[in-house]
């Protein structure tokens, strides 16, 4: 059964960890700030790559700190995303994120996560998270290329207009649904 339930979270309002600084830091620590920018963010890991510290230049609310996992690191924090080459560590911080009541993914380890990242698939305003229920991420990666390769640019415009028109209606609520469901049904 499929009961995953998706949510599109404000990460910049978030004080997000992420523990590890190796490839699996990266891509998520990309990800993150890819989505959200000027989100906050503290990475904690022994070894660093040099990318991150690129990232850092260009986010100054990512946190580098070259050292080992501590649970004092979770203070503070609102989600917490691991994935170390230990797995005992990445353990350890599952066990201590539910401790405190934090959500926590650790990569790669479905049993262990409370939430899975998404693919993501960006035009303008538009945002899509594909999720396969953990079956298949590349199969994830593979639709979001399809997507972003048909979805046209323009997009944004209309939306834009939806914004427009949404602002000027006049009338009560099921007044306003009724116009918008009507405006939109040549996009069926
Ligand atoms: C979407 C994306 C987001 C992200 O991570 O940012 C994501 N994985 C991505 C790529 C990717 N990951 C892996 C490969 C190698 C090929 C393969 O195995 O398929 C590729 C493909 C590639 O990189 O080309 C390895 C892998 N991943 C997981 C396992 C364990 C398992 O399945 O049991 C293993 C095996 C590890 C091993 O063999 O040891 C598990 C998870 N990966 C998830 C998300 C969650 C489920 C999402 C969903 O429901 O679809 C979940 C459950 C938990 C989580 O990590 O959040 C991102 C695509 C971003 C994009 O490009 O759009
Ligand atoms: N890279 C991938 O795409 C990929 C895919 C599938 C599985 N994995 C698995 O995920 C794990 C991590 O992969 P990686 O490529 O990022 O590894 P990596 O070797 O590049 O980096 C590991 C990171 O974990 C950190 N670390 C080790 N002990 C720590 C501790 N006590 N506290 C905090 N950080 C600690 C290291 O300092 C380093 O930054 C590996 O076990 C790997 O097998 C990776």
């Amino acid at each position: 059964m499929n009961t995953l339930f998706p949510i599109f979270v404000k990460a910049n309002q978030l004080h997000t960890l992420i523990v590890g600084g190796g490839y699996v830091g990266l891509e998520k620590a990309t990800a993150l700030l890819g989505n959200s920018p000027d989100a906050r963010v503290t990475l904690v890991a022994p070894e660093i790559r040099a990318e991150l510290y690129e990232l850092a230049e260009q986010h100054p609310l990512l946190e580098l700190v070259k050292q080992p996992y501590h649970s004092l690191y979770l203070n503070d924090k609102d989600l917490v995303i691991v994935g170390t080459n230990d797995k005992d560590v990445n353990r350890q911080v599952q066990v201590d994120c539910k401790a405190r009541r934090i959500l926590v993914n650790v990569a790669d380890t479905p049993d262990l996560c409370d939430f899975y990242l998404s693919s993501v698939v960006k035009k303008g305003d538009l945002k899509i998270a594909i999720s396969t229920n953990g079956k298949s991420p590349t199969f994830a990666k593979r639709f979001r290329e399809v997507l972003e390769e048909i979805l046209p640019d323009s997009l944004q415009e209309t939306l834009d207009n939806l914004t427009a028109i949404r602002n000027q209606l006049k009338g009560d609520f099921v007044q306003k649904m009724e116009k918008l469901n009507e405006i939109t049904k040549v996009l069926k």
